[in-house]
């Protein structure tokens, strides 16, 4: 596609009141208008498309600058996102470097204190090789980024809930306070832990939304992907400029996937968020410091209920010793240890030691990171058996006490090792 193709009009509306389908009958409904009536949209695997003549180009020319499935999933992509224009690129992180492109050597980001790790790095290396400052704040307090605004402020990079800590921020009040004093700066919020199913930032305010389309939007964890949702054409305009530029549009086959994948969101997630709900209660009820805007203790409970349909299905937990985490990690059967989120499978991970390891330890000590925090990522299984994997955990890795269950754990893991030597002989 190239960057004047106005996407399609993917809107359809119900035949009674004539509105807009609601978000869960939106995400599932691909238009495709494919001339064999393909149930699945095509995947057009191919570099180059031949043209009418020397002097008459088609829509698409090299796969680079747009793809048929690429255009299809964008498509539909700006259409649950609320958005002017959305492009597909080969991950997040690309998605945020595209992004952070359009900032000069001069400039200034302004950025919350509890972010992704990899963003955290690339904001490192913007300031290191492009003269870029980016200034950590501390977004759960709106007030707290007008020291910083200035006619240098290009973007100001949020996440509502943070990752790791689950922090909120109030979307509207910041971009309000952008934008009065900013004109040329740019509200960007990452939507990852929240999805476009959830919370829609684009209509809180924000210019730019973006995804790691490897968690929630597509659901599996088999694909990479990225996406950048644009509030108006003429941040698409750059946006797309940028990425026919560099060469990371997602290719063909991975569209196909995230298309695929996308379908499920409003199933998978209130699934998974049914399930975190359970699991933020147990943790609490055994006295656990859980982060997790599910839960009434959350202290921006309202404020994200205000934004969002639903608090999502990641949250964290402090247990008070490093070793004792690391111990419960180990302990679970059923949570894989593993990075990431937004996948079907339940996923444990303590962020310090990989999510956010490449956050220098001092830094993440400023920063008030706790280095025995749990991330839990709640997936589609029974939620008793998750419970139970998790209560076993917390049990064999000495941070909860049940003596009867403790013995019961000890018995099997002799068992084990007996029918390992046993086979062995
Ligand atoms: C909140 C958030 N944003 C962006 C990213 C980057 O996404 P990706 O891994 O697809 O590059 C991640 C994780 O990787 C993330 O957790
Ligand atoms: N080794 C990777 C770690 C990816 S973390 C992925 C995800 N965003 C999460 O929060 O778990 C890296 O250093 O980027």
């Amino acid at each position: 596609m190239t960057s004047e193709t106005p996407p399609l009009d993917t809107t359809p509306a119900s035949p009674i009141t004539q509105r807009k389908y609601r978000i869960a009958t939106e995400i599932v409904t691909v238009d495709n208008a494919d001339e064999h009536g393909a149930a699945s949209v095509p995947i057009y695997q191919t570099a180059t498309f031949k043209q009418k003549s020397a002097t008459q180009m088609g829509e698409y020319d090299y796969s680079r600058s747009g793809n048929p499935t690429r255009s299809h999933l964008e498509n539909h992509l700006a259409k649950i996102m609320g958005a002017a224009r959305a492009y597909a690129v080969t991950s997040g992180m690309s998605a945020l470097d595209v992004i952070t492109r359009l900032v000069k050597s001069g400039d200034e980001i302004i950025a919350g204190d509890d972010l992704y790790g990899g963003t955290n790095r690339l904001l490192s290396f913007l300031a290191k090789t492009q003269n870029v400052k980016t200034h950590h704040i501390d977004t759960t307090n709106s007030q707290s980024i007008i020291p910083h605004l200035s006619v240098k402020t290009r973007l100001v990079l949020l996440e509502t809930p943070t990752n790791p800590l689950i922090k909120i921020c109030d979307i509207p009040a910041i971009a309000k306070l952008v934008h009065a004093s900013c004109p040329n700066a740019l509200v960007v919020v990452d939507n990852t832990m929240m999805s476009p199913y959830l919370q829609k930032p684009l209509e809180l305010g924000a210019d730019i939304s973006y995804h790691s389309g490897t968690k929630y939007l597509s659901g599996h964890h088999d694909l990479m992907a990225g996406v950048i949702g644009c509030k108006t054409d003429a941040i698409g305009e750059q946006i797309y400029y940028v990425i026919n530029a560099t060469g990371c549009g997602l290719g063909p086959f991975d569209s196909w996937l995230l298309i695929r994948g996308v379908k499920t969101l409003s199933v998978r997630m209130d699934r998974q968020q049914a399930n975190a709900q359970r699991v933020a209660q147990f943790l609490e009820d055994y006295g656990f410091k859980v982060h997790y805007p599910g839960s009434r203790s959350h202290p921006q409970y309202e404020l994200h209920h205000k934004m969002a349909k639903g608090p999502g299905a990641v949250l964290s937990f402090e247990t008070g010793d490093v070793g004792t985490s690391e111990r419960i990690v180990e302990a679970t059967k059923l949570w894989g240890i593993s990075v990431s989120f937004g996948c079907v499978n339940s996923l444990i991970s303590m962020p310090c030691r990989m999510s956010h390891a490449s956050i220098p330890a001092h830094i993440r000590a400023e920063r008030a990171l706790p280095e025995d925090l749990i991330r839990l990522c709640v997936g589609i299984e029974d939620v008793e058996d998750l419970l139970e994997d998790l209560y076993a955990a917390l049990v064999s890795a000495g941070a909860l006490q049940d003596q009867a269950l403790e013995e019961k754990l000890n018995r099997l893991a002799l068992d084990g090792r007996d029918a390992v030597a046993k086979r062995k002989d």
